[in-house]
C-alpha cells in the first residue's frame, strides 16, 4: 500500500508499506546477501505501482512474481498516532492486491519455487472468499511438502466480513503453518485469550508446532516444539510510532532463524530491530538506522 505517515507541522510523508511487505523488507535488510526475498502480490499499471516496483528493487526485494493488473492501483492507508500507539485509516477496497491469489497456477508455481512462505491474516482478509481458500490450500500443500510456512494472524476486524469468518479463516491459516507469530494484545482482545499460555495452547492445538508471541514492551515468548523461552524487550527512550513493530520483529527473526535455527538468539536479535523501528515514524525504517 501507499502509506501516509506524520511528518510534523500537519504534513504527511508518502511511503510504501503493508504488513507482508514490511516483513519482507526487514527480512531483506537482515538476511545474508546470498539469500533471496521475493514479494508475491498484485499491483496496477499506474505511476504509483511503477514507483513501488522500483522501490522494492532498490531494496533488493525480488519483483518477478508481482502481477500487474490493467486499470488498477495500490491501496492507501494513513497512520494516526496517539502517544506513539498507531491506528490506521484505509482506502483499499478496490486495491490491485485483492486479486493476488486470483490465478491459482501462478500462486502454486511461486510457492513451489521457494523454501519459506510468509503470509498473514491481512493477506487472507483482503481476498475474496474463494481466493482465500485457494491460498490456504496452497499453504497446507507447502507445509505437507516440508516447506517452512510462517503466519502472523495480524487481526484487523474491520477488514473481515464477520467475526466468525475472521476466527475460522485465521484458525485455518494457523493450521496450515509451521510457525505462528501473533501479537498477544490482539489475540486477547479479539479471541479472548486470558494469558500468553492460552494463545500458545490454542495455536499448537490447531497444529502449529512452533508459536512465537510478541507482547509489545513486555517482550516475546517462544514455544518451539514444546520448548518454552522468554526474551525481554529492549528499553526504548521514546516510542515515536509503533507501526510495524510486529512486522519488523518477524522479518528480523526469520532472517536470523533461517540461517542459525537458534530461535532464542533470533528473538534477541529481533527485539533489538523492533526497538529501533518504534523509535522512528512510518513502517519502514532505513537500514542504517537499524543498528545492524
Ligand atoms: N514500547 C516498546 N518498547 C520496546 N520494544 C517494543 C515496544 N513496542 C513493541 N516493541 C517490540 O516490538 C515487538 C512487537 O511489538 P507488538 O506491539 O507486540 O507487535 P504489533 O506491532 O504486531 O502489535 C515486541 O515483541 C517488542 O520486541
Ligand atoms: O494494517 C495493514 O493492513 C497494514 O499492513 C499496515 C501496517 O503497515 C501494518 O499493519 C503494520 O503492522 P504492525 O507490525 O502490526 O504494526
Amino acid at each position: 500500500m501507499v502509506e501516509l505517515s506524520q511528518a510534523g507541522g500537519g504534513l504527511l510523508r508518502k511511503g510504501f508499506a503493508g504488513d507482508t511487505l514490511n516483513t519482507a523488507w526487514y527480512a531483506r535488510a537482515c538476511i545474508q546477501p546470498a539469500w533471496s526475498v521475493d514479494y508475491f502480490t498484485a499491483l496496477g499499471d499506474d505511476a504509483m505501482s511503477d514507483e513501488m516496483i522500483a522501490f522494492f528493487e532498490e531494496a533488493g526485494i525480488g519483483t518477478n512474481l508481482i502481477r500487474r493488473i490493467k486499470g488498477k492501483a495500490p491501496g492507501l492507508y494513513m497512520i494516526n498516532l496517539r502517544n506513539g500507539e498507531r491506528s490506521f485509516s484505509y482506502w483499499r477496497d478496490n486495491s490491485a492486491a485483492r486479486q493476488l491469489a486470483a490465478d491459482p497456477d501462478r500462486l502454486r508455481e511461486a510457492i513451489e519455487g521457494t523454501d519459506v512462505v510468509y503470509f498473514s491474516g491481512i493477506t487472507l482478509a483482503i481476498l475474496p472468499r474463494e481466493d482465500a481458500d485457494t491460498l490456504l490450500a496452497e499453504t497446507r500443500r507447502a507445509k505437507a511438502a516440508g516447506k517452512f510456512v510462517v503466519f502472523d494472524p495480524n487481526i484487523r476486524p474491520r477488514l473481515w466480513a464477520s467475526y466468525d469468518v475472521m476466527h475460522t479463516t485465521i484458525s485455518e491459516g494457523a493450521r496450515s503453518s509451521s510457525l505462528v507469530m501473533p501479537s498477544f494484545d490482539d489475540e486477547a482482545l479479539h479471541f479472548g485469550d486470558d494469558s500468553i499460555e492460552a494463545t500458545i495452547h490454542r495455536y499448537r492445538a490447531l497444529g502449529a508446532p512452533n508459536v512465537l508471541i510478541k507482547n509489545g514492551a513486555d517482550g516475546a515468548t517462544l514455544n518451539f516444539a514444546g520448548q518454552e523461552d522468554f526474551v525481554p524487550a529492549e528499553t526504548v527512550k521514546e516510542v515515536v510510532d509503533t507501526t510495524s513493530a510486529g512486522d519488523s520483529f518477524n522479518g528480523a527473526f526469520l532472517a536470523k532463524y533461517l540461517e542459525t535455527k537458534d530461535a532464542v538468539a533470533s528473538a534477541c536479535f529481533a527485539v533489538k530491530v523492533a526497538a529501533r523501528v518504534v523509535s522512528e515514524h512510518g513502517a519502514l525504517v532505513a537500514k542504517d538506522k537499524l543498528g545492524l
